[in-house]
């Protein structure tokens, strides 16, 4: 299967100042793939690397060190980077425009003219259910809107890789969920969905793989089964105490059964998330 993103030992310092030069290590070592047709949900608390990561892969950052390819090519190349369409965390539209001019600029901007970009504008409107609002100045728009504007505007060239950086930002339940299905119809017309989200119920429901950064490292990588299951597949028994956990070892052990003592298996996203995160910060603490 064709990689949408490959990224090899990839590496970003940050250097600001012009006297007293500040430097902020934001990525260190980081690897990863991201196949053709998944959906990816890439996670991490604030500061972790996400959006860095995805600049590079717009070529927007340029790494210190490592590669980072996009269907194969560098980032670098316009041919690789024609393939992506991509949502902002903020996005900013001048709100003079209208919600159709701007779709068609940023068509036009892509190379389609005449009556494909009308076709396309028309279309990625209606799936973004913004038809019947094309026509209003953007200042008119609500922020659900606005983020349904953003998606618009990156898919009109019909692009493989969509990657969304928090999509569900200020976004009402609702308007959550309209974005959440958005992203189940692209996963089901082939593309792939690069998703920054700390909505983790969302990555929960539409992810097929994730990873979570933190410090600018890989914690864990894999599909949400292996996370959530990355204790062991053994069968255990819960204990809600040591009191409980000592006598339920003395029967066990009585009975001649092996015990083994371990933390519980996490039951969400968000579990494995805290845990994962909280260990990193003890081991770097101490
Ligand atoms: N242009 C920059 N100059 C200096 N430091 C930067 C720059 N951009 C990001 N950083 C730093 O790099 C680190 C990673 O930032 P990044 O924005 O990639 O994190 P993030 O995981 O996307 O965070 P959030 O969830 O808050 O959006 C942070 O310490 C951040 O302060």
């Amino acid at each position: 299967m064709e990689k949408a993103i490959t990224l090899k030992k990839l590496r970003k310092v940050f250097r600001s100042g012009a006297v007293r030069i500040s430097s902020v290590l934001a990525l260190e070592g980081l690897d990863l793939e991201v196949r053709g047709g998944e959906v990816f949900g890439l996670l991490g608390p604030n500061g972790s690397g996400k959006s860095t990561t995805i600049k590079i892969c717009l070529d927007l950052v340029r790494p210190t060190s490592g590669e980072c390819l996009v269907f194969g090519g560098k980032a670098s190349q316009p041919k690789s980077r024609q393939r992506i369409g991509y949502v902002p965390e903020a996005p900013f539209f001048y709100g003079y425009l209208t919600g159709e001019s701007l779709v068609q600029s940023m068509g036009r901007f892509s190379g389609l003219s005449g009556s494909d970009l009308r076709k396309r504008t028309g279309d990625v409107l209606e799936t973004v259910g913004l038809l019947g609002a094309e026509k209003r100045p953007i200042r008119t728009y609500s922020k659900g809107m606005m983020q349904r504007l953003g998606l618009a505007q990156a898919l009109v060239h019909d692009p493989d890789l969509v990657i969304l950086d928090e999509p569900t930002a200020g976004v009402d339940p609702i308007g959550a969920r309209q974005i959440t299905e958005m992203i189940r119809l692209l996963k089901s017309q082939g593309k792939t969905v690069l998703l920054c989200s700390h909505l983790l119920s969302q990555v929960e429901s539409v992810c097929d793989r994730v990873a979570i950064l933190h410090r600018g490292r890989m914690l864990a990588e894999g599909t949400l089964d292996d996370l959530l299951h990355s204790t062991g597949s053994k069968p255990s028994l819960l204990f809600e105490n040591r009191k409980d956990l000592a006598k339920g070892r003395e029967v066990a052990t009585a009975a001649g059964l092996q015990v083994e003592e371990g933390a519980a298996t996490a039951h969400s996203l968000e579990e494995v998330f805290v845990n994962l995160v909280r260990e990193n910060e003890k081991e770097n603490a101490a």
